[in-house]
């Protein structure tokens, strides 16, 4: 470091305070703050629109040691190769060490510099595992990070706002499958859409066509073969917009059939809109390692997660959906299955980019269900679908839709 460092200090709103050194943006910020206990992915998660207005604390010590890959470089299908959106989405970090010597093959840029250039505050030097203990005891707190010789911000609670609105794309786009490829037409309705979710269903095959959150879908659903129901942001009962379009499609006869598949804030935003409730967790679920049982066969898997609200499983509607998955550390639901329909969703990430991929197979299960559903529509010569799957001549022509992902935007 050529200058000296700034110093930096973290509370917590009525709690601990904890003397630390900047090593992120020239700013003060506020904020709910949560912890991951994931030993990796700090690119992915701080990129993640899920954390939006969040201060992420990290268990794992050594924060930084690899560096930040590159946010410009695209996969096949034009997707962000190593981030889950273009921009950090959480406002600070908080680190016990960071460290200023990094070292991998795709680093284009150090921890420090790239939150810098974005904008977040980040303090080291904390004890996060003080910090830790704190948080699970009293839960989830507002916090906020103040650089010395600044004043404090006040403390500001984001869970209050509809956050989705802030991250969701502004018009649609389209994500294509690779020439030859493709299958099926996707819907995705985007509450904060990680990118990885994105290439799950282009390299099954779907060519995906991204909504803003509150966009109609129920006026549209006849054009796809499978709607899917994002993560995102928040309070899922602030996103109300979205609850009311999937409540219309679920009880719209005609879709009867279709294939819905929702992931993390989508499974609450489904289980809102069949009517039953969700409720804040005292501090949440927030790493790589969780163990959710199915409840379908019995087996264990280790799974991805982020999520601070959870579905009360006794209130769905018993005639119409069972549980389907239980967090075997504290019991909260993980997911459910409609018992007529082709619906399923889960409170973890089966698409966890920093892994682990057990239930990468629920995309499969999903692309089972679209597969029948082709079929079914197909049988059903009254509605004779003539179905093409290229961008330029699909069934999609009627929607305003823009090519390319990048167009994406987010603020
Ligand atoms: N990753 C997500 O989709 C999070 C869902 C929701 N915002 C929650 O915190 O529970």
């Amino acid at each position: 470091m050529s200058s000296a460092p700034t110093k930096a200090t973290f509370c917590i709103q009525n709690g601990p305070s904890f003397e630390g050194i900047s090593f992120g943006a020239n700013k003060s910020v506020a904020g709910e703050t949560v912890f991951t206990t994931s030993l990796v992915g700090y690119p992915e998660s701080m990129t993640d629109p899920s954390y939006r207005g969040q201060i992420l604390v990290f268990t794992q010590p050594l924060i930084g040691n690899y560096g930040v890959p590159s946010g410009e470089a695209r996969d096949e299908y034009n997707l962000l190769k190593y981030f889950e959106s273009p921009h950090i989405h959480v406002v600070g970090i908080v680190v016990a060490e960071y460290a200023y010597q990094y070292s991998h093959w795709t680093a284009v840029e150090s921890l420090a510099q790239w939150c810098q250039r974005e904008g977040v505050a980040a303090i080291t030097g904390v004890d996060t595992r003080e910090l830790v203990q704190y948080l699970r005891e009293q839960g989830s707190s507002l916090g906020r990070i103040t650089l010395a010789d600044h004043d404090p911000v006040p403390y500001v609670n984001p869970m209050k706002t509809n956050l989705v609105a802030q991250v969701t794309t502004k018009k649609p786009f389209h994500v294509s499958a690779l020439p030859g490829k493709a299958k099926a037409n996707v819907a995705l309705i985007d509450c904060g859409v990680k990118e990885n979710i994105i290439r799950c269903l282009v390299k099954r095959g779907a060519n995906v066509t991204v909504f803003p959150y509150d966009y109609r879908i129920q006026d549209v659903a006849s054009e796809f073969d499978g709607i899917f129901l994002s993560n995102g942001p928040g309070n899922p009962e602030l996103c109300q917009a979205t609850i009311s379009n999937v409540r219309e499609l679920l009880n719209n006869p005609v879709y009867d059939c279709i294939p819905i598949f929702g992931i993390c804030l989508g499974h609450q935003l489904l289980a809102l809109a069949s009517g039953a409730s969700t409720h804040k967790l005292k501090y949440g679920n927030r790493a790589h390692n969780i163990p959710a049982m199915d409840l379908t066969t019995g087996q264990c898997h280790i799974t991805s997660q982020n999520h601070g609200y959870a579905v009360d499983p006794e209130t769905l509607p018993k005639d119409q959906w069972k549980p389907y998955f239980v967090n075997l550390n504290d019991k909260s639901n993980e997911g459910m299955i409609h018992l007529q329909r082709p619906i399923f969703s889960t409170q973890f990430h089966p698409e966890a980019k920093g892994g682990p991929l057990d239930t990468a197979i629920l995309f499969d299960k999903f692309f089972d269900n679209i597969e029948k559903y082709q079929l079914q529509c197909q049988a059903k010569s009254s509605i004779s679908l003539k179905v093409t799957y290229s961008t330029d001549k699909s069934r999609l022509q009627s929607i305003n839709v823009t090519k390319l992902a990048k167009e994406r935007v987010l603020f």
